[in-house]
Protein backbone atom coordinates (compact mmCIF):
# COMPACT_ATOMS: atom_id res chain seq x y z
CA UNK A 1 0.00 0.00 0.00
CA UNK A 2 2.47 2.28 1.09
CA UNK A 3 4.53 2.02 -2.39
CA UNK A 4 1.40 2.29 -4.28
CA UNK A 5 1.46 6.04 -2.68
CA UNK A 6 5.00 6.26 -3.28
CA UNK A 7 4.92 5.62 -7.06
CA UNK A 8 1.55 7.57 -6.89
CA UNK A 9 3.26 10.70 -5.57
CA UNK A 10 6.30 10.53 -8.11
CA UNK A 11 3.86 10.81 -10.68
CA UNK A 12 2.33 14.00 -9.62
CA UNK A 13 2.11 16.63 -12.11
CA UNK A 14 1.62 20.23 -11.43
CA UNK A 15 -0.31 20.67 -14.45
CA UNK A 16 -2.65 17.67 -13.56
CA UNK A 17 -3.73 18.09 -9.76
CA UNK A 18 -7.37 16.79 -8.10
CA UNK A 19 -8.60 19.31 -5.83
CA UNK A 20 -7.90 16.57 -3.36
CA UNK A 21 -4.19 16.52 -3.79
CA UNK A 22 -3.72 20.32 -3.59
CA UNK A 23 -3.05 22.01 -0.25
CA UNK A 24 -2.46 25.49 -1.07
CA UNK A 25 -4.52 27.44 -4.86
CA UNK A 26 -2.75 30.51 -5.33
CA UNK A 27 -4.99 32.50 -7.56
CA UNK A 28 -3.85 35.98 -9.29
CA UNK A 29 -2.32 36.80 -5.94
CA UNK A 30 -0.39 40.29 -5.68
CA UNK A 31 1.27 42.24 -2.70
CA UNK A 32 2.10 45.56 -2.24
CA UNK A 33 3.66 47.15 0.78
CA UNK A 34 2.70 51.24 0.04
CA UNK A 35 3.78 51.98 -2.97
CA UNK A 36 6.03 49.48 -3.68
CA UNK A 37 4.51 45.99 -5.32
CA UNK A 38 6.26 42.86 -4.05
CA UNK A 39 4.64 40.10 -5.55
CA UNK A 40 2.66 40.22 -9.24
CA UNK A 41 -0.21 37.99 -9.72
CA UNK A 42 1.41 34.64 -8.76
CA UNK A 43 -0.98 31.38 -9.38
CA UNK A 44 0.09 28.27 -8.31
CA UNK A 45 -1.00 24.68 -6.65
CA UNK A 46 1.35 23.62 -4.49
CA UNK A 47 0.78 20.02 -3.61
CA UNK A 48 0.02 17.99 -0.52
CA UNK A 49 2.41 16.37 1.26
CA UNK A 50 5.33 17.23 -0.73
CA UNK A 51 8.22 19.31 0.17
CA UNK A 52 7.91 22.77 -2.25
CA UNK A 53 11.24 24.67 -2.60
CA UNK A 54 10.97 28.68 -3.08
CA UNK A 55 14.06 30.54 -4.56
CA UNK A 56 15.28 33.52 -6.21
CA UNK A 57 17.66 36.21 -5.47
CA UNK A 58 17.26 38.24 -2.70
CA UNK A 59 14.22 40.26 -2.25
CA UNK A 60 12.40 38.80 -5.11
CA UNK A 61 9.63 38.40 -2.85
CA UNK A 62 10.04 34.67 -1.50
CA UNK A 63 9.77 34.93 2.18
CA UNK A 64 6.39 37.36 1.53
CA UNK A 65 5.17 34.44 -0.72
CA UNK A 66 5.46 32.29 2.08
CA UNK A 67 3.97 34.90 4.60
CA UNK A 68 1.18 35.18 2.75
CA UNK A 69 -0.37 31.58 3.31
CA UNK A 70 -0.30 32.46 6.85
CA UNK A 71 -1.63 36.09 6.89
CA UNK A 72 1.35 37.17 8.71
CA UNK A 73 1.50 39.92 6.27
CA UNK A 74 -1.77 41.28 8.48
CA UNK A 75 0.45 41.97 10.81
CA UNK A 76 2.31 44.97 8.33
CA UNK A 77 0.04 48.31 8.47
CA UNK A 78 0.92 49.20 4.65
CA UNK A 79 0.70 45.52 3.36
CA UNK A 80 -2.00 45.12 1.04
CA UNK A 81 -2.96 41.56 -0.84
CA UNK A 82 -4.94 41.49 -3.58
CA UNK A 83 -6.19 37.96 -5.26
CA UNK A 84 -6.88 34.53 -3.79
CA UNK A 85 -5.31 32.02 -1.67
CA UNK A 86 -7.79 28.81 -1.37
CA UNK A 87 -6.88 26.51 1.34
CA UNK A 88 -9.46 23.35 2.79
CA UNK A 89 -11.80 24.87 -0.08
CA UNK A 90 -11.64 28.14 1.70
CA UNK A 91 -10.18 31.29 0.49
CA UNK A 92 -8.27 32.56 3.34
CA UNK A 93 -8.17 35.87 2.45
CA UNK A 94 -12.10 36.27 3.23
CA UNK A 95 -13.09 38.99 5.50
CA UNK A 96 -14.47 35.61 8.19
CA UNK A 97 -11.49 34.19 8.05
CA UNK A 98 -10.61 33.11 11.55
CA UNK A 99 -7.01 34.12 11.14
CA UNK A 100 -5.95 31.87 14.62
CA UNK A 101 -7.06 29.05 13.22
CA UNK A 102 -4.92 29.40 10.22
CA UNK A 103 -2.21 29.84 11.80
CA UNK A 104 -2.78 26.21 13.47
CA UNK A 105 -3.15 24.64 10.61
CA UNK A 106 -0.48 26.74 8.89
CA UNK A 107 3.02 26.81 11.08
CA UNK A 108 5.52 28.56 10.68
CA UNK A 109 9.21 28.43 11.19
CA UNK A 110 11.88 31.40 10.58
CA UNK A 111 15.78 31.36 9.90
CA UNK A 112 17.02 31.59 13.60
CA UNK A 113 15.61 29.39 16.07
CA UNK A 114 13.26 30.80 18.39
CA UNK A 115 12.41 28.67 21.18
CA UNK A 116 10.53 30.44 24.36
CA UNK A 117 12.70 31.07 27.32
CA UNK A 118 11.28 28.03 28.95
CA UNK A 119 11.33 24.69 29.04
CA UNK A 120 11.69 22.40 26.09
CA UNK A 121 8.35 20.65 27.69
CA UNK A 122 6.64 23.86 27.95
CA UNK A 123 7.53 25.34 24.58
CA UNK A 124 6.63 21.90 23.44
CA UNK A 125 2.87 22.47 25.10
CA UNK A 126 2.59 26.28 25.13
CA UNK A 127 -0.15 25.85 21.88
CA UNK A 128 -1.91 23.33 23.10
CA UNK A 129 -2.34 25.16 26.54
CA UNK A 130 -3.35 28.24 24.69
CA UNK A 131 -6.27 26.28 23.17
CA UNK A 132 -7.02 25.20 26.35
CA UNK A 133 -5.52 21.35 26.76
CA UNK A 134 -5.39 20.84 30.40
CA UNK A 135 -5.21 16.90 30.71
CA UNK A 136 -1.50 16.27 31.58
CA UNK A 137 -1.38 12.85 29.91
CA UNK A 138 -2.80 14.06 26.33
CA UNK A 139 0.00 16.91 26.75
CA UNK A 140 2.69 14.09 27.88
CA UNK A 141 1.80 12.28 24.17
CA UNK A 142 1.73 15.67 22.62
CA UNK A 143 5.29 16.38 23.55
CA UNK A 144 6.28 12.60 23.03
CA UNK A 145 5.04 12.52 19.78
CA UNK A 146 6.22 15.80 18.59
CA UNK A 147 10.07 15.14 19.69
CA UNK A 148 9.71 11.53 18.12
CA UNK A 149 8.70 13.38 14.62
CA UNK A 150 11.49 15.33 14.55
CA UNK A 151 14.27 12.64 15.89
CA UNK A 152 14.99 14.53 19.08
CA UNK A 153 13.08 12.83 21.57
CA UNK A 154 16.13 9.74 22.04
CA UNK A 155 18.23 13.66 22.79
CA UNK A 156 16.24 15.04 25.01
CA UNK A 157 13.69 12.38 27.18
CA UNK A 158 15.91 13.26 30.09
CA UNK A 159 15.80 16.78 30.62
CA UNK A 160 12.63 17.52 29.18
CA UNK A 161 12.36 20.22 31.94
CA UNK A 162 15.84 21.89 31.19
CA UNK A 163 15.48 25.35 29.53
CA UNK A 164 15.45 24.87 25.78
CA UNK A 165 17.65 26.98 25.52
CA UNK A 166 20.37 25.08 26.79
CA UNK A 167 20.06 22.88 23.43
CA UNK A 168 22.27 23.27 20.41
CA UNK A 169 21.23 25.50 17.57
CA UNK A 170 20.06 22.47 15.73
CA UNK A 171 18.53 21.32 18.41
CA UNK A 172 16.60 24.48 19.04
CA UNK A 173 15.23 24.42 15.49
CA UNK A 174 14.08 21.24 15.85
CA UNK A 175 12.49 21.93 19.00
CA UNK A 176 10.95 24.95 16.99
CA UNK A 177 9.93 22.73 14.24
CA UNK A 178 8.48 20.21 16.74
CA UNK A 179 6.78 23.29 18.74
CA UNK A 180 4.71 23.70 15.27
CA UNK A 181 4.05 20.04 14.84
CA UNK A 182 2.70 19.56 18.31
CA UNK A 183 -0.73 21.98 16.88
CA UNK A 184 -1.01 19.28 14.18
CA UNK A 185 -0.87 21.53 10.83
CA UNK A 186 -1.72 20.50 7.99
CA UNK A 187 1.34 23.11 6.51
CA UNK A 188 4.37 23.75 7.80
CA UNK A 189 6.21 26.97 6.19
CA UNK A 190 9.77 26.87 6.45
CA UNK A 191 11.94 30.47 5.72
CA UNK A 192 15.62 29.42 5.24
CA UNK A 193 15.57 27.29 8.19
CA UNK A 194 18.91 26.11 8.03
CA UNK A 195 20.99 29.52 7.15
CA UNK A 196 21.95 29.87 10.94
CA UNK A 197 23.06 26.31 11.53
CA UNK A 198 26.31 24.63 10.89
CA UNK A 199 26.65 21.53 8.01
CA UNK A 200 25.88 18.96 10.80
CA UNK A 201 22.36 20.39 12.28
CA UNK A 202 21.88 21.40 8.13
CA UNK A 203 21.95 17.73 7.08
CA UNK A 204 20.12 16.59 9.87
CA UNK A 205 17.23 19.42 9.43
CA UNK A 206 17.13 18.26 5.93
CA UNK A 207 17.01 14.71 6.42
CA UNK A 208 13.91 15.51 8.93
CA UNK A 209 12.09 17.49 5.88
CA UNK A 210 11.92 14.77 3.90
CA UNK A 211 10.53 12.95 6.56
CA UNK A 212 8.14 15.14 7.22
CA UNK A 213 6.03 14.89 3.88
CA UNK A 214 5.04 12.05 5.57
CA UNK A 215 2.26 13.81 7.73
CA UNK A 216 2.71 17.66 6.16
CA UNK A 217 2.89 20.09 3.70
CA UNK A 218 6.32 21.54 3.55
CA UNK A 219 7.39 24.74 1.64
CA UNK A 220 10.93 25.85 1.85
CA UNK A 221 12.36 29.75 1.19
CA UNK A 222 16.23 28.77 1.24
CA UNK A 223 19.05 30.85 -1.08
CA UNK A 224 20.81 27.62 -1.40
CA UNK A 225 20.02 25.98 -4.64
CA UNK A 226 21.61 22.52 -3.25
CA UNK A 227 19.32 22.31 -0.58
CA UNK A 228 16.44 23.37 -2.55
CA UNK A 229 17.82 20.50 -4.93
CA UNK A 230 18.12 18.30 -2.20
CA UNK A 231 14.78 18.16 -0.55
CA UNK A 232 11.81 19.27 -2.76
CA UNK A 233 9.73 17.62 -4.86
CA UNK A 234 9.11 20.70 -6.94
CA UNK A 235 10.45 24.24 -7.21
CA UNK A 236 9.28 27.94 -7.74
CA UNK A 237 11.41 30.41 -8.99
CA UNK A 238 10.89 34.11 -8.60
CA UNK A 239 12.67 36.92 -9.44
CA UNK A 240 11.31 40.66 -9.07
CA UNK A 241 7.74 39.61 -7.39
CA UNK A 242 6.99 37.51 -10.54
CA UNK A 243 7.08 33.80 -10.57
CA UNK A 244 8.86 32.67 -13.41
CA UNK A 245 8.74 29.03 -13.43
CA UNK A 246 7.13 26.40 -11.14
CA UNK A 247 7.81 22.98 -12.01
CA UNK A 248 8.98 19.55 -10.54
CA UNK A 249 12.03 19.98 -8.89
CA UNK A 250 14.50 17.76 -11.02
CA UNK A 251 13.43 19.18 -14.28
CA UNK A 252 13.82 23.28 -13.08
CA UNK A 253 17.60 22.37 -12.23
CA UNK A 254 18.20 19.95 -15.02
CA UNK A 255 16.13 21.53 -18.13
CA UNK A 256 14.99 24.64 -16.91
CA UNK A 257 12.75 26.30 -19.60
CA UNK A 258 12.88 29.88 -19.04
CA UNK A 259 16.43 31.82 -19.58
CA UNK A 260 16.32 33.68 -16.41
CA UNK A 261 15.78 30.09 -14.25
CA UNK A 262 18.94 29.15 -16.28
CA UNK A 263 20.91 32.09 -15.58
CA UNK A 264 19.71 32.04 -12.07
CA UNK A 265 20.83 27.96 -11.33
CA UNK A 266 23.65 28.48 -13.55
CA UNK A 267 25.02 31.31 -11.09
CA UNK A 268 25.18 33.84 -13.95
CA UNK A 269 23.21 36.19 -11.55
CA UNK A 270 21.57 36.52 -8.34
N1 LIG B 1 7.72 45.22 5.66
C1 LIG B 1 8.12 45.61 4.45
N2 LIG B 1 7.91 46.88 4.06
C2 LIG B 1 8.31 47.30 2.83
N3 LIG B 1 8.91 46.50 1.90
C3 LIG B 1 9.13 45.23 2.25
C4 LIG B 1 8.76 44.71 3.53
N4 LIG B 1 9.11 43.41 3.58
C5 LIG B 1 9.68 43.12 2.38
N5 LIG B 1 9.71 44.22 1.60
C6 LIG B 1 10.22 44.30 0.22
O1 LIG B 1 9.57 43.32 -0.57
C7 LIG B 1 10.48 42.70 -1.47
C8 LIG B 1 10.49 41.20 -1.22
O2 LIG B 1 11.10 40.94 0.04
P1 LIG B 1 11.26 39.48 0.63
O3 LIG B 1 11.80 39.60 2.01
O4 LIG B 1 10.02 38.73 0.43
O5 LIG B 1 12.37 38.89 -0.36
P2 LIG B 1 13.17 37.52 -0.26
O6 LIG B 1 13.19 36.94 -1.62
O7 LIG B 1 12.65 36.68 0.84
O8 LIG B 1 14.62 38.09 0.10
P3 LIG B 1 15.83 37.44 0.95
O9 LIG B 1 16.27 36.24 0.18
O10 LIG B 1 16.88 38.53 0.93
O11 LIG B 1 15.33 37.14 2.32
C9 LIG B 1 11.84 43.37 -1.23
O12 LIG B 1 12.01 44.38 -2.18
C10 LIG B 1 11.70 43.96 0.16
O13 LIG B 1 12.50 45.11 0.28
Amino acid sequence: MFEYFELARQGLELDNLQDEQVAIDVRELSLTFGAKRALHHISMKIPKRQVTALIGPSGCGKSTLLSCFNRLNDLIPECRVEGEVHINGRNIYHRREDVALLRRQVGMVFQKPNPFPMSIYENLVYGLKIQGVKDRRTLDNAVEQALKDVALWREVKDRLFESALTLSGGQQQRLVIARAIALQPEILLLDEPTSALDPISTLTIEELITQLKEKYTVLIVTHNMQQAARVSDFTAFLHQGHLIEYSDTDRLFTRPKEQQTEEYITGRYG
